[in-house]
Formats: C-alpha cells, structure tokens, sequence
C-alpha cells in the first residue's frame, strides 16, 4: 500500500492530494518551552566526516611499514623507475626483478595494493618509455598489484572475497581447500642438474632428486612468471628461515593466492617492521603457480604437476599442485643443501627443551609423532619439523608448525586444539554449513587435513626458537607390522644404522596416491628432503651426539599385538608415558634385556606403561605370526641397508663396521 494514502473514517483510502494535506496532522510547538526544557544531549561528540566516504576513510589508521599505501595512492613500478626509491618503491623494484621474465624486455608494472582500489593507479603519473613495438606484449601492458607482507586479517578477507572454499571456522581458523592434490608430489619434484649440482648431490636410486635440466627449468619458470603476471594481483611474502641469527635465509615467496600468502606467514619466521624495511635482496625465491599446470609436452614433465628447485639461481617453481606443503618442504630441502656447506646439520626432526634446559630431538616420517609429542605442555617448544644442529646448539628453521589434524581430540592434544584459532589456517577440513563447527574425525576431502599455526600460538613455545645440544635423539618409527617395541635404548652404531635406514609405516595421506599404511624406508628419516648422500649427514650426527654425549632412542608410535588390521594403534598416552620417562632420565637407570634379531634393549619397567606390551612377542596372541612378521620385517631392513653398505661413513672405519654389524642378525 502506498505511504501517501489517508484512511478516513470508515476505512477507505482517498488519494486526493488536497485531502491528504488536509489530513496531515499538525505539530504545535508548545508556547513558552523554555530550551532548558527540551532533553539536549551535550556528550554527543562532534563529527569530524560529512560524507559517508569521509566516514569510511576515518576507520582504518594508517600503519607502517607492513601494510603502507604510499600517500596519494600506490606506488607505481613499471618501465620508469623513480630516481630516489622510498622504501615502498625499493621493494617494488625488487620485486619487479624477481617477476622479470627472461625473454621479454619489458618487466612487469607492479603497483601496491589491492586492485579494487585500482581508482588510484590512472592518476599516478607514468613517464612514457619508448620500447620498440616488438618488445611490447599486452602483459607487459598491465598493471600486477603486489599484496606484499598483507597481514593475517588481510589475508582472512583476500580469501573469503576471492577464494572459493575459504570460510572462518567456529574458532576463527581459515578453512580452505587445497584442490586436487591434498598432499605433497614427491614424483615431480625435480632439481636442476648442472656442472655444481652432479658432483655434490645425491642422484641415482632412492635419491629423491629427480633431474631436470637449466633449459627445462628456464621453460617452466617463464610459465609461472608469465601466469601470476596475468593475474590483477600477487602476494608477495618477504620471511626468513633459521632462528639462528647468523644462518638466517632471506626468502620470498611469490604466490596467486591468499591461502599460500597465509600458510607461509606462519610457517617463515616473520620480519619485525625495521626488518622488513631493510629485507633487500632475498637469498631464494618461490615462484608459487600451483593453480596453473606444466605443459606436458615440456621436456621431463609426466604430469601435469611440477615442482621445480634450481640452486644455482636460488628459484623454485610451482605449477600444478596447490598443496601449500609443497613450499615448505621445498625450502627445506634447500636449507639440507645450504646448511651443511657450513658444516651445519639440517634435520627433519621435532625439538622440545625441559625445564633444566636439556633438548630432545625427535626425527621421524610423516605421522609417526614428530608435531604430536614434540609439542609436549611441560615442556618448551622449539619447533615440529625442521631443524638445524650447529656447534652452537639447535635452531628451528621455521616460524610455525603443521600439524595434521585427523581425529584430533581437545582431551589428548589440548596444545595444538587450542592454537586452531583466529590466524591459523586449516586445511581440508570438513566443517558444519552453520556452525561452522570442524569434524576433526571426517576424512571426506583428504586423510591429511592440516593445521598451519605460528609457533608462538602454542603457550609453552621458546621464542626465539633455539636451544643448547641436544641431550636425547628419539627415532620415530611408526611400525605397521607391530612387531617393534614400544621403546627402545640404542647405542652409537644402533641410531646410525636406524637414522640411515629411516623406517616406517607410511600413514595415508599426506603423499598423494598412498590409501594404507605401507612399509616404506626413507634415509635420514627424510629422504624427499635431503640433498646430498644420506652418509653425510649420518656422519654429521655420530659426530654431534658423540661430541654431546647424547643418548639414541627407538620409539614405535605405531601398532602393537598385531599388524596394522590385527592389533592396534599404541595409545598416545602410553607414548607420552615413554618419552616423559626418557625425558626425565628415568629411562636410562633402568634395567634393559635384548631382543633376538634386532637386538634392541628393551626396558623392563616404564612408569605407567603396562609391562606386557613393552615385550612385543607378549602382546600378540599368536607368537609364530609375531616370529614370521618379525623376520619379514628384518629381511625388508636388509634388503634396504644394501645401498650403503659400499659407503663410508665419516672418516672412522671402525664405526662403518659398526653401523653394517647393528641391523638385524638371522
Ligand atoms: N602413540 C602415538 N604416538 C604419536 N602419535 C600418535 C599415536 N597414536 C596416534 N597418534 C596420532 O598420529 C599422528 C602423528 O602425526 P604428527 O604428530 O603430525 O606426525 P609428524 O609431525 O611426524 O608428521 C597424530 O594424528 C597423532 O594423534
Ligand atoms: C608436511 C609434511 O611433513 P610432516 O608430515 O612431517 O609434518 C609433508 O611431508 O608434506
Ligand atoms: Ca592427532
Ligand atoms: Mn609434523
């Protein structure tokens, strides 16, 4: 009904326009009201806007130097660079350089900021350049806007606005969606084989170095620069790796989108401000193109997935996987070559300091343990999965952890429940249309959901991220045949020769095409990481922990009174039980017999660990099968150690012999 009728008396409407003036009531205003009278409402705070817009500029302040849109409205880099550069513009120039592709004349024109405040960019005053007519292509035409070092809540918007699948979960987690890989490709990671690189990588069998040449490399770069400069925009990450001051790597990760931008926010150690402002030049750059495939008819590719490293030119390329894994296991894989050129030892392995200061280092596989008991409430977290041990003591490389988070449970780890909040991305993760509420127990999208949070989000972390020599190396072993105990004490030659040999049970999930658990061996319990042959860094640890005096433990977080179908998962609690025990030293006055083939000392006691499963024979039912699987199990050790046992390792004879006399004997 229109707001201009007028009901009269008996219901019905007259529009006539001059009884509707009649109709309207009048307002009288009461003769003599003083204004003392009349409610006057005098806290009511000036209005420092007139317009909605003005309105809307007063909200956000200001901030420097992270997020700074230069006044007047973006910073304009392109063909005509400035004569002083601000430090706004000196990043776009370096970013520039990075974004350069290799067969054009003409560099990307970056500007600052996000392109729908794209407004700004036609009044920036652009010096004309005369290129000849056929150096200029249309996208080197454009603008690419840098979103460079946006912060976690830039990030939540960036993804909610532009990314399908990213949603704020009931804790106020990013929950995102990785695409068709949920998980990392070891297949197609390839490294660039050149005059430097043969002769001091490890190539061949069970090397996880698959070659490619600098020309291929070249290819599938211009692929990835060329794809993220057609983009309106590209997030810029400008981070550091290692905690040690004076082994800090400066990288830059270039990538399409918010997730990526978010993931390596907290995974990289975060730049202060004054730092950011003097980043320079980065040490290594990722070229992140994963929502965009490799050619296949380009030399070496056999799918459409390809990660690319080239140390030579301190680059790797991204295509076809969006598996955000793939960036840090990527730079890790550079820091196990850099490291040790400075006679560091990198390791893929969790770390976690006591009270009293004594460090634990905790290697292992993919699920075996490494997130899990490494972030421990009594104790200080120094980080999950990336380490490096030099004559100073331990560092951790990165500035987060990535926990997987299938069937978490708040009760039995309360520490990595608690740090899915605001700022931590999930991967993968089924959640509720409404609640928005995560079921941790739904394997829908993937088996390997992930949670990416900086480490500072676990309350008993040790910032900065670094620790004296370790006093413990537990090896992580999650054992699908069941047959391994629980725990285990080793001695020098024992650690070397299981470090070496790198067992597991390879959980699904988290490397594509991997459904059930499988035995798999993977050198220095991260052979898709590792760089150089396996006995370098082997040698590196009899080193350090002879030089220490630290204590070699073998822990099976894996199944007991059967094989994986038969008997069962050990629990966690028990697990814990174990390393608390190792921790404290209890472990080490205990009274310990041997095990037939393996010859592992085994504890008769562990505080409150029931004895009968310390025994593994004692758990299974059935002790032929247990002898059976027993001996399957020592014939894959063997039949895996063969590879090494032509190398040396170190330079000590004695403990080669050693390590060969320290697999299993039948
Ligand atoms: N006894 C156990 N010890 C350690 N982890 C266990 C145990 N039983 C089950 N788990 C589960 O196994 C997974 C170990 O994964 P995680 O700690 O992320 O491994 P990593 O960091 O080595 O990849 C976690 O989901 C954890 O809850
Ligand atoms: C992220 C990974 O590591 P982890 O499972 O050891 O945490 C990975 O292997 O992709
Ligand atoms: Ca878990
Ligand atoms: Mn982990």
């Amino acid at each position: 009904m229109a707001g201009n009728g007028n009901e009269n008396a008996d219901g019905d409407f007259s529009f006539s326009a001059a009884a509707a003036r009649d109709a309207l009531p009048r307002i009288t205003t009461e003769k003599g009201a003083k204004s003392a009278d009349v409610c006057h409402d005098d806290t009511a705070p000036r209005v420092n806007f007139q317009t909605i817009d003005e309105l809307h500029s007063l909200q956000k302040k200001r901030s420097a130097p992270t997020t700074p849109l230069k006044e007047g409205g973006g910073v304009v880099m392109g063909t005509s660079g400035p004569t002083t550069p601000s430090s706004g513009e000196t990043m776009l120039q370096s970013v520039s350089a990075s974004l350069a592709s290799l067969t054009r004349e003409t560099g990307p024109k970056l500007i600052r900021g996000d392109p729908t405040s794209a407004a700004k960019v036609a009044h920036v005053p652009h010096t004309p350049t005369s290129v000849p007519a056929a150096d200029v292509s249309d996208s080197g035409l454009k603008f690419t806007h840098i979103l460079h070092n946006l912060s976690p809540a830039e990030l939540y918007e960036q993804a909610i606005k532009y990314e399908k699948g990213s949603f704020v979960t009931s804790t106020g987690a990013l929950a995102t969606l990785s695409g068709a890989k949920t998980g990392r490709s070891p297949k197609d990671k390839r490294v660039v084989k050149d005059e430097t690189t043969a002769s001091e990588l490890w190539w061949g069998k069970g090397s996880p170095n698959i070659e490619m040449d600098e020309q291929t490399f070249l290819v599938n770069r211009e692929r990835a620069v060329d794809y993220l400069n057609s983009l309106d925009k590209v997030f810029v990450n400008d981070q550091y790796l290692n905690w040690d001051p004076e082994n800090r790597i400066k990288v830059r990760i270039v990538s399409a989108r918010a997730y990526h931008s978010l993931f390596m926010h907290n995974m990289c150690i975060r730049p202060t401000p004054e730092e950011l402002e003097n980043f320079g030049t980065p040490d290594f750059t990722i070229y992140n193109a994963g929502k965009f495939p490799c050619n296949r008819y380009t030399h070496y590719m056999t799918s459409s997935t390809s990660v690319d490293i080239n140390l030579g030119r301190r680059e790797m390329v991204i295509l076809g996987t969006q598996y955000a894994g793939e960036m840090k296991k990527g730079l890790f894989g550079v820091m196990h070559y850099l490291m040790p050129k400075r006679k560091i030892l990198s390791l893929h392995s969790g770390c976690n300091m006591g009270k009293e200061g004594d460090v634990a280092l905790f290697f292992g596989l993919s699920g075996t343990g490494k997130t899990t008991l490494s972030t421990d409430h009594n104790r200080y977290l120094i980080g999950d999965d990336e380490h490096c041990w030099s004559d100073a003591g331990v560092s951790n490389i990165e500035g987060g952890c990535y926990a997987k988070c299938i069937d978490l449970s708040r009760e039995k780890e309360p520490d990595i429940w608690n740090a899915i909040k605001f700022g931590t991305v999930l991967e993968n993760v089924v959640f509720d249309e409404h609640t928005r509420e995560v079921d941790y127990n739904d394997k829908s999208v993937t088996e390997n959901t992930r949670a990416a949070y900086p480490i500072e989000y676990i309350p008993n972390s040790k910032i900065p991220c670094i620790g004296p020599h370790p006093k413990n190396v537990i090896l992580l072993a999650c054992d699908a045949f069941g047959v391994l105990p629980p725990i285990s004490k080793l001695d020098l030659a024992q650690t070397m020769y299981h470090f070496i040999s790198g067992y597991t049970a390879l959980v699904a999930g988290t490397e594509e095409g991997v459904k059930e658990p499988r035995a798999t061996f993977s050198a220095c319990f991260g052979a898709a990481f590792i760089m150089l042959h396996p006995t370098k860094y082997a040698a590196m640890l009899a080193e350090k922990m002879q030089a220490q005096g630290a204590t070699g433990w073998l822990v099976n977080t894996g199944w007991s009174g059967g094989s994986y179908g038969a008997g069962s998962r050990i629990k966690l609690a028990y697990t814990r039980k174990i390393i608390d025990a190792i921790h404290s030293g209890s472990l080490l006055n205990a009274t310990y017999h041997k095990t037939e083939i393996f010859g592992l000392e085994i504890p008769n006691e562990v505080e409150g660990v029931p004895s009968e499963i310390l025994e593994p024979m004692n758990a299974w039912e059935d002790k032929e099968a247990y002898k059976d699987t027993l001996l399957k199990l020592a014939g894959l050790f063997r039949n895996n150690f063969e590879t090494f046992t032509s190398h040396k390792i170190g330079d000590d004879g004695k403990l080669t012999e050693e390590i060969l006399a320290a697999g299993p004997n039948f």
